[in-house]
């Protein structure tokens, strides 16, 4: 039994190249770890700081040494010099509310505005669209490349009176772009039950309906085999290239012949790849966006 005055958080600090961001996430979230912040730099081109909160109880000396050295590891394998890493003690301190204070209003293409759930809008953003967001422990805070490609999108082609299904939801915040800039309807599913809650929660932040935004536990398959899978106008998905190969097959049973796809979370050189495979799939490259590094493809079927 761990009485509360033994219990602490570990802070874990690493200082990484913004070039190998996506395995460094890929690898927490092999670890499990889900409570994280990034620091970045302004231009998101220097180095940038990674911190997790590990409970004490969990995360034994030998756990962080583990922990640390395959961190480390995987950094030696990008760059030839070690970064240094730092461990802190953070007693009494809720790791919810230590991550918050990273997080500012974030302006978003030229009509969004993500807002951190425990800020005031500013009045300089006050004819933005607001996304009000509590990301929870659930990737989707709206500050990465990736998700903010998804959002440039969502604001270029606005899904006036669409059906949309939202594959890796996260935050929801995508979803409930979708919503603000005029869709009908979007189904959000995840498989990770953090982000489901984080998702619900959002959607009553932003005073939205289930009939609007529904969200759900599993991946595609369960999407796609229920009784009336939804015929979606728009699928978005923001996950990783090998991610999004597993669950191509099953975009043409939620979609129909004039659907369009939108898919982030790809590596700009990931690009031809993954449109190669798509198209023997049945999918056609409309356009591509990308930002440091990370890349957006729009797609629509090349036959009915
Ligand atoms: C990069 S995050 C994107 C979150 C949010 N959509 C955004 O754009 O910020 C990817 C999300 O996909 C989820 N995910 C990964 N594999 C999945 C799968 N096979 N089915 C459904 N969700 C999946 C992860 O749990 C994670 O929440």
């Amino acid at each position: 039994m761990i009485q509360s005055t033994e219990f602490f958080w570990w802070k874990f600090e690493l200082v990484f190249p913004p070039d190998v961001e996506e395995s460094f996430l890929w690898f927490l979230n092999m670890a499990g770890i889900k409570s994280y912040a990034i620091e970045r730099s302004p231009d998101n081109l220097q180095d940038q700081t990674l911190m997790v909160w590990l409970p004490s109880h969990e995360w034994l000396k030998k756990d962080r040494e583990e922990f640390e050295n395959s961190l480390l590891a995987l950094n030696k394998a990008f760059r030839e010099d070690v970064l240094n890493t730092k461990w802190e003690k953070i007693i009494d301190e809720d790791w919810s509310s230590s991550w918050k204070k990273f997080w500012k209003a974030d302006p978003v293409g030229s009509k969004i505005l993500i807002l951190p759930s425990w800020l005031e809008l500013p009045d300089i953003y006050s004819n933005r669209i607001v996304i009000k967001l509590d990301p929870g422990s659930a990737f989707g805070t709206g500050s990465h490349p990736t998700t903010r490609l998804c959002l440039e999108d969502l604001e270029r082609n606005p899904p006036l009176g669409k059906k949309v299904v939202d594959i890796g939801c996260g935050s929801g915040v995508l979803g409930i772009a979708a919503i603000k800039l005029g869709a009908k309807e979007v189904r959000a599913i995840d498989i990770d039950s953090l982000a489901v809650r984080a998702t619900s929660e959002n959607i009553v932040l932003n005073n939205l309906s289930q009939k609007q935004l529904s969200v759900s536990l599993g991946s595609i398959e369960n999407l796609a085999n229920q009784l009336n899978p939804l015929s979606a106008d728009l699928l978005i998905c923001n996950t990783l290239s090998p991610v999004i190969k597993e669950l191509a097959p099953y975009f043409f049973k939620l979609t129909h012949s004039y659907s369009r796809l939108c898919l982030s979370g790809l590596l700009v050189a990931q690009v031809e790849d993954i449109t190669n495979f798509l198209s023997i799939l049945g999918w056609e490259l409309i356009d591509s966006y990308s930002s440091d590094n990370w890349a957006l493809i729009r797609l629509c079927r090349n036959h009915p």
